[in-house]
């Protein structure tokens, strides 16, 4: 899982500018009366627009051979990849002496709603945050919109799309309210006025089923409520810009913790806020794409079409979800049998 936990909120949005930076310290505009925020640790990408891109239905890749699973990891050369938006190439990582990821690649289309699955411990969470631009790849690259990443969000040179990153923790400001945390990156980077700020807000907050809410605190909602603030704050950006680029989700556990029926909601509204899906308020979606990594069979059966799965180091299988039931893969059914080992081990 990412490991910031709910006090130590990290936004991270990519947005059209042409240069990336950490929020400033300077505090919500509407609000006088600054409560604590340590902007240090909010920091906000902002890129340049995406060019024109069309959009087709992702065909996935089955090897039910382990001896084929290589071939998984350098399955880059779709014949046309005009609608690739992330692609995750050849990526190493290491912590200290431990290898953790050890060469994986694949790529997330326009459209797509990608799970990555596999034993605690693997790497998922690793493989989040470095697509999020928030850890760095030892070698191998991430590339957004075909273009190398170089270094993290913080470096000046990244570009392609939004790319945000839903923490499990939801990791909401927990001195301000939901209207402030939900509004919180238009307050700081956007010339709109309070009011629109608010009546955006309020939107958003409806299109994830919520109302009425605005001037809570985050210790006066529920589990799942806070789940659905910071999918609100997620999705919401700057109506006034002349052009929205497509944005990219980034769910890590987003159910974890939760009772069914509040997982099953919070799946729901994770398809809902996709451009396939509609949300609360009968809207289309405005998410392009999304990744969850997840442990959880109803997220993977509710909220994703495409599995990655990761066991040591490599995606060894990859595939549409009711594949994955499915599937003769050894390593796919001894996972699935719960009696696959965890971490990676050299
Ligand atoms: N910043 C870090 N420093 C040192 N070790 C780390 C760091 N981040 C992750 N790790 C280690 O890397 C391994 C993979 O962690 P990660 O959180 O990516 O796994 P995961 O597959 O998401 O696990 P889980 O399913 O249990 O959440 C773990 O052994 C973890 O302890």
């Amino acid at each position: 899982m990412v490991s910031l936990s709910a006090t130590t909120p990290f936004l991270l949005f990519t947005g059209q500018n042409s240069s990336t930076r950490i929020l400033p310290p300077n505090s919500l505009r509407h609000n006088n009366n600054h409560r604590n925020i340590d902007h240090n640790k909010v920091a906000c990408a902002c890129i340049a627009p995406p060019p024109n891109f069309k959009s087709h239905d992702s065909s996935a890749i089955n090897f039910n051979g382990l001896s084929k699973a290589d071939h998984v990891n350098t399955a880059w050369d779709y014949e046309d990849d005009s609608d690739v938006l992330i692609e995750c190439r050849d990526v190493y990582k290491s912590f200290g002496e431990k290898r953790i990821l050890n060469g994986v690649s694949f790529k997330i289309r326009h459209g797509e709603a990608v799970g990555i699955i596999g034993p605690s411990g693997t790497g998922k969470s690793t493989v989040l945050k470095i697509l999020a631009g928030l850890l760095a790849p030892d070698k191998g690259a991430v590339y957004i919109r075909g273009k190398k990443r170089v270094g993290l969000v913080s470096d000046d040179n990244i570009s392609g799309l939004r790319i945000g990153l839903v923490f499990q923790s939801a990791a909401l400001f927990d001195s301000l309210t939901v209207r402030e945390n939900v509004g919180f990156l238009l307050y700081e980077h956007s010339t709109m006025s309070e009011d629109q700020i608010s009546e955006l807000v309020k939107e958003n907050l409806a299109a994830v089923g919520l109302k009425g809410v605005e001037d809570r605190l985050p210790s006066e909602l529920s589990g799942g409520m806070k789940k659905r603030v910071a999918l609100a704050r997620s999705i919401i950006c700057d109506t006034t810009k002349e052009s929205i680029e497509p944005e990219v989700l980034l769910y890590d556990e987003p159910t974890a913790g939760l009772d069914p029926i509040a997982s099953t909601v919070v799946e729901d509204l994770i398809r809902s806020v996709h451009i396939k899906g509609k949300d609360a308020r009968g809207k289309a979606g405005n998410i392009a794409s999304y990744v969850v990594v997840t442990h959880q069979h109803s997220t993977i059966n509710r909220a994703i079409d495409r599995l990655l799965f990761l066991h040591q180091g490599k995606i060894v299988w990859e595939g549409m979800t009711d594949e994955f039931t499915s599937s003769t893969n050894p390593i796919v059914r001894q996972f699935a049998s719960g009696s696959l080992d965890g971490p990676i081990r050299y």
